[in-house]
C-alpha cells in the first residue's frame, strides 16, 4: 500500500500509525497498530474515533494484515470483529462491506487497492462536504458545534469542522462557540485543538450553556455531524445533538447535519432504528485523560452513558452532504434513498 497521511492516522513504509486522541491536546503522541487485537482496542477506547475514520481505520488494518499474508478466512473473521467494535457509526460497516466484497471479488492481494480508495474518497466527500457547506455561513456568523467533527474524525479536513475551515478560508469572518461535550470532552480537547490549528476564533462552553447563548441571540447556526442518518432524516451523533435541536426550534436558530453520503443508511428507516451505543459508566462518574483519572461520584454509582441519541428530521434544517444541500421536503420526498 502506497504512503496514505492524515492528521490522526497514517500509513508509512508498511506500517500503520495512530494519532492517540486520549492523549490530545496536551500530547501529541502516535502508536503503532499493527494487530486486530490493538486496532479493537484503539476503537472502543476512542484513540481512534469519529465515524469516518473508524471505517478508514479498520480497512487500513485489514489491508495490512492482507499485506503481511493473512488467510482469507481469518480477514473475514477479523472483519467481523472489528465491526462489533462500535454499532452506531455505519461508516464502519459501510467500509467493511466494501473490503469484504473487494475480498470476495478479487482476494486479499486486491484489499490494499481498496483501502487506499477508501482513505482518498473520504478526503474529497469531506472537500465536497465543505465547500456546499460554507456556501450557507454569512459572513460574521456565530457558529455553535457539538464533539469533534473534523480532521481527528476523518481521513480530511472533517464534516462539520470541515465547513468552518472553509469559510475561514473563503475570509468570511467567524466565531464558534464550541460544546465541551460530556462525557468524553471531544469539544473541549479536540476540537478546541483543531479550531488553534485552523486560526478560527472561538469560545469553549459547557454543554448547559448553549441553550442560553440561543436565548441571548448568540448563535447565528449549529452544525452538528453524525453517526448514522436514516433513510427519512432521523440521525444519531454524539449524545447532547437531540437536545441542541430542540432548543435550536424553540429559539429558531437554523440547525444543519452535516456528513458524507457514507454515513447514511438507506436500509434503515427512521431513527428508532439506529443501535445506540452504550459506554462504560466510568466516563461519566469522573473523567480521564492526558492530565489522568478523577472520580468525583461515589463508587458503584448507577450511571446511563449512551454515547449517542437520534435527532428526528422534523428538527432539522438542512443536510449538508457531499452532493450538496438537502432541504426537509426533498428528504421528506426520498432524496436520501437515491444518492
Ligand atoms: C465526523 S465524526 C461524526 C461523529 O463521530 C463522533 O462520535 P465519537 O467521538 O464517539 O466517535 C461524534 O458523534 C461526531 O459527530
Amino acid at each position: 500500500m502506497k504512503d496514505l497521511i492524515a492528521t490522526s492516522i497514517k500509513y508509512q513504509q508498511g506500517a500503520l500509525s495512530i494519532l492517540d486522541q486520549h492523549q490530545l491536546p496536551h500530547q501529541e503522541q502516535w502508536l503503532p497498530c499493527d494487530s486486530t487485537e490493538t486496532m479493537i482496542a484503539m476503537i472502543k477506547q476512542l484513540q481512534i474515533r469519529g465515524a469516518p475514520l473508524i471505517g478508514i481505520g479498520a480497512s487500513l488494518l485489514l489491508a495490512h494484515l492482507a499485506e503481511q499474508g493473512v488467510s482469507t478466512t481469518t480477514l473475514r473473521t477479523e472483519a467481523e470483529r472489528l465491526r462489533a467494535t462500535r454499532p452506531t457509526a455505519v461508516n464502519l460497516m459501510n467500509c467493511l462491506d466494501r473490503m469484504l466484497a473487494t475480498l470476495d471479488n478479487e482476494g486479499p492481494a486486491a484489499l490494499p487497492r481498496c483501502a487506499e480508495q477508501l482513505f482518498h474518497e473520504d478526503v474529497t466527500l469531506c472537500n465536497r462536504i465543505a465547500t456546499a457547506g460554507a456556501a450557507l455561513i454569512e459572513d460574521g456568523a456565530n457558529i455553535l458545534t457539538h464533539c469533534n467533527t473534523g480532521s481527528l474524525a476523518t481521513a480530511g479536513v472533517g464534516t462539520a469542522i470541515g465547513v468552518i475551515g472553509a469559510v475561514k478560508q473563503q475570509g468570511k469572518a467567524l466565531h464558534v462557540w464550541v460544546d465541551e461535550t460530556r462525557p468524553l470532552l471531544q469539544g473541549g480537547r479536540l476540537t478546541t485543538w483543531e479550531m488553534d490549528r485552523l486560526g478560527v476564533p472561538h469560545t469553549l462552553i459547557c454543554d448547559n450553556m448553549a441553550a442560553l447563548l440561543m436565548a441571548q441571540g448568540k448563535v447565528d447556526v449549529i452544525l452538528v455531524g453524525a453517526d448514522r442518518i436514516a433513510a427519512n432524516g432521523d440521525f444519531a451523533n454524539k449524545v447532547g445533538t437531540y437536545s441542541l435541536a430542540v432548543v435550536a426550534q424553540y429559539h429558531n436558530v437554523p440547525f444543519y447535519v452535516v456528513a458524507p453520503y457514507t454515513t447514511v443508511d438507506a436500509n434503515c428507516p427512521d431513527g428508532s432504528a439506529i443501535p445506540i451505543e452504550q459506554r462504560n459508566p466510568a466516563e461519566v462518574q469522573g473523567v480521564s485523560g492526558s492530565f489522568g483519572e478523577i472520580n468525583w461520584a461515589p463508587d458503584n454509582t448507577p450511571v446511563y452513558n449512551p454515547a449517542f441519541d437520534v435527532t428526528p428530521a422534523k428538527l432539522v434544517s438542512g443536510w449538508i452532504l457531499d452532493t450538496g444541500v438537502y432541504r426537509p421536503e426533498q428528504i421528506a420526498a426520498g432524496a436520501l434513498k437515491n444518492l
